[in-house]
């Protein structure tokens, strides 16, 4: 059976708050999935559930068509990171490692391959009490990497690496779904998605926004826009929109500027020119997939800034 993650009507409740709201997503093998959402969405209460951490009030959370805690093989079907924080300070990186290989009947020779691998063999003898967050995010990776499994999760990765570590920890991940495997990397950010994420799960307030290829959740939220320049902007709105386009002014009152949608510039241009209006300014705006994602979640942004409760 495939790697597969499938959440189906998973809702969690803590008292009188929901927390995960009838999501459903299914988490394939060979790509890596993006878990997006704002801060409170509920990516963190998502993965418990799936990792059998957190019972689910309604629904269900299967890996491979059975949930993890009925897996035959856990750490080594599945490999986590969920709080780089919640270690044991005084163990050394290696001990760290060892203990949970032990525990897992995984052979001690991975212990060093995967400090190794995520750069850390030089600090194995090292107390973790005293690694920075990138260092302690790079264990939990090496954790998560033990089993040699073919599911991965991760929450929040990229939180306290410095600009190499990102650039590291994003090779990563594509190799490890380059070799087949489901990786599936929560974020608050977008611009960490980006350059990483082939697929993207994107929820706010416990609820699903969107399920679908990075490069379709770009299209689909950003429409770009062509900003036009020109004296004769009532004349030009009149041409545009009866060429199906929609014609806003922008900026201020006098300004002169029309912000275009449905039509791309060069079709914008050849209607002036064949209308004998003069353009002063042709740009074509592309919104950022962050754009995208601030547009989509807007509503369910549990804290907005700038607005006190
Ligand atoms: N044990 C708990 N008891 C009560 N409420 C909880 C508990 N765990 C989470 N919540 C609430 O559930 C909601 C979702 O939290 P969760 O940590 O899953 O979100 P998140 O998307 O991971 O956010 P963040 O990026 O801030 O970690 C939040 O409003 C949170 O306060």
């Amino acid at each position: 059976m495939d790697a597969v993650i499938e959440v189906s009507e998973l809702t969690k409740r803590y008292g009188g708050k929901t927390a995960v709201d009838h999501l459903s997503f299914t988490v394939r093998p060979g790509q890596v999935t993006g878990f997006l959402g704002p801060n409170g969405a509920g990516k963190s209460t998502t993965l418990r559930m799936i990792l059998g951490l957190d019972a689910p009030t309604t629904g269900t959370a299967t890996v491979a068509g059975v949930p993890f805690h009925r897996h035959p093989r856990g750490l080594r079907y599945v490999g986590a990171l969920l709080d780089a924080g919640q270690v044991h300070g005084g163990r050394t990186a290696a001990a760290h490692l060892s203990a949970l290989a032990r525990g897992n009947g995984i052979p001690r020779r991975r212990v060093d391959e995967v400090l190794q691998e995520v750069g850390l063999a030089e600090a194995a003898k090292r107390r973790i009490g005293g690694f920075s967050l990138g260092m302690k995010q790079r264990l939990g990776i090496a954790a998560a990497l033990l089993g040699d499994p073919p599911v991965l999760m991760f929450d929040e990765p990229v939180n306290g690496m410095d600009p190499e570590g990102v650039l590291w920890v994003r090779r990563l991940f594509r190799r490890l779904a380059a070799e087949g495997r489901t990786v599936f990397l929560s974020s608050h950010l977008m611009s960490e998605m980006e350059n990483t994420a082939d697929q993207l799960v994107v929820i706010g307030r416990g609820r699903l926004i969107a399920a679908e290829p990075l490069r379709d959740f770009a299209a689909r939220g950003t429409r770009s826009s062509v900003v036009v320049g020109t004296p004769r902007a009532a004349e030009l709105t009149a041409v545009l929109t009866a060429a199906g386009a929609s014609v806003e002014p922008e900026g201020s009152a006098g300004a002169e500027k029309l912000a275009v949608t449905g039509l791309p510039a060069v079709r914008i241009g050849a209607l002036a020119f064949d209308n004998g209006i003069r353009l002063d300014e042709l740009t074509t705006r592309t919104a950022s997939l962050e754009a995208a994602f601030m547009e989509l979640t807007a509503d369910s942004v549990e804290y907005p800034a700038g607005h006190p409760r």
